[in-house]
């Protein structure tokens, strides 16, 4: 019976799967205030599967299980025609679906809605200024360098670009305002979102873990200079040509498994690490970045445990003044219990950490111990020692 309802779409033990995706994003779009009560949406395309929120609930409760799926391509009218392999109990899925739908049909991997106050105050404004019909145009402003040119251009806007968004006006109902939402689509090829009068804005991106550019604009750190791009030809990897390595999504660059890139977030939002082969007989580096800093974050696993020689903590006695040095190790091992095949170290959560985002951080870390334990791979991490000293 679970079978037949495909509840298995809806679980995984993978962040960046859409069903544990979405839940993530309406929690943060909340916390910024872009959902309010139910308003709000998110859906996420990923292959020939799409993911929906649920409707009418509030975005920041949703759990995985409340997660619809469409299979893709789908008519978007009318709604009973449209295909869904998944549909939780009790739920309806979001009336923004024919928007997500429309927004997907032109190629994007991810779409929200949000009722951002801000929004809503722009598209006040430019009908007071310019009237009905006037789009939203912005320029010499530091944020727009984290929004890019646009679906058929290469780079992100400068500083003294101009940003337009086109604005529709609202409809009584969700669902209608799709033909214009497509019409402003048509209008405006390049841009990422369109704003809804006296309502909100439906925003839409390319790849469904290309969550950067977004980060760029909130933190306004963008480090991604035009001139490293101009002349050159910009891949960006999406995952329909990814498969998994060691449970890290990873990209086979040149189709022939010489070079792999890893997808291993945590210590930056997207950030990579590389796997080359050394030998055609299968020895490879693993060119770990940043992914953590020190061997230890990956030493000690049910692979390569604490050998038995190391002794568990000696008590001091008359006799003997000090313990043998060895217990040093295991004294200090953060697990006492359990420590002989685990590591010392864990991505730090408390406090300041080198990580933006450490829970995330703490997968590809694991995926390393296996990485290390293998005797055809050796691990070089960005910070360490090892590979300098030999
Ligand atoms: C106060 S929510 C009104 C809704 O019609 C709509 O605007 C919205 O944003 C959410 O729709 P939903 O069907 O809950 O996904
Ligand atoms: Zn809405």
């Amino acid at each position: 019976m679970q079978r037949e309802n495909n509840d298995h779409l809806v679980i995984s033990s993978d962040s960046d799967h859409p069903a544990n995706l979405i839940p993530e994003l309406c929690r943060k779009f909340y916390q910024l205030g872009w959902v309010t009560g139910t308003g709000g949406g998110t859906s996420i395309k990923q292959d020939n599967l799409i993911y929906i929120a649920p409707s009418g609930v509030q975005k920041e409760l949703i759990k995985s299980e409340n997660i619809f799926v469409l299979s893709f391509p789908t008519p978007k009218y009318p709604p009973s025609d449209r295909k869904y392999i998944r549909k939780p109990m009790e739920l309806k899925p979001s009336a923004c679906t024919p928007l997500f739908l429309a927004a997907f049909e032109r190629g994007a991997g991810c779409s929200i809605h949000t009722h951002s106050q801000w929004a809503v105050l722009v598209t006040l404004l430019v009908e007071k200024v310019h009237g009905k019909g006037a789009c939203f145009e912005i320029s010499n402003i530091e944020q727009i360098k984290g929004i890019p040119r646009g679906r058929t251009k290469t780079g992100m806007l400068g500083f003294h670009d101009t940003l337009r968004v086109p604005i529709i006006e609202n409809t009584p109902f969700e669902e209608d305002l799709t033909g214009s939402l497509e019409k402003a689509m048509e209008e405006y090829p390049d841009t990422y979102a369109v704003l809804v009068r006296r309502h909100g804005i439906s925003e839409i991106s390319e790849l469904f873990h290309d969550r950067w550019s977004q980060i760029q604009a909130e933190t306004c750190r963008a480090t991604l200079q035009e001139a490293a791009f101009e002349g050159r030809i910009v891949t960006k990897i999406g995952c329909s040509t990814s498969s998994k390595i060691s449970d890290s999504l990873a990209h086979d660059d040149f189709g022939d498994g010489s070079f792999y890139i890893l997808h291993v977030p945590g210590h930056a939002v997207r950030h990579i690490s590389g796997l080359v082969r050394t030998t055609p007989d299968g020895t490879f580096v693993s060119l770990a970045g940043d992914v953590c800093h020190f061997g230890v974050s990956f030493w000690l696993t049910k692979y390569i445990p604490l050998s038995s020689m190391f002794l568990p903590v000696t008590k001091f006695n008359a006799r003997i003044k000090t313990p043998c040095q060895c217990t040093a190790f295991t004294m200090c091992h953060p697990d006492q219990e359990k420590g002989r095949p685990s590591p010392f170290h864990r991505a730090r959560i408390a406090g300041e950490s080198w990580y933006m985002d450490t829970p995330t951080a703490q997968n590809p870390i694991n995926s390393f111990e296996t990485f290390d334990a293998h005797e055809d791979v050796l691990v070089v991490m960005a910070h360490g020692q090892a590979a300098m000293n030999n």
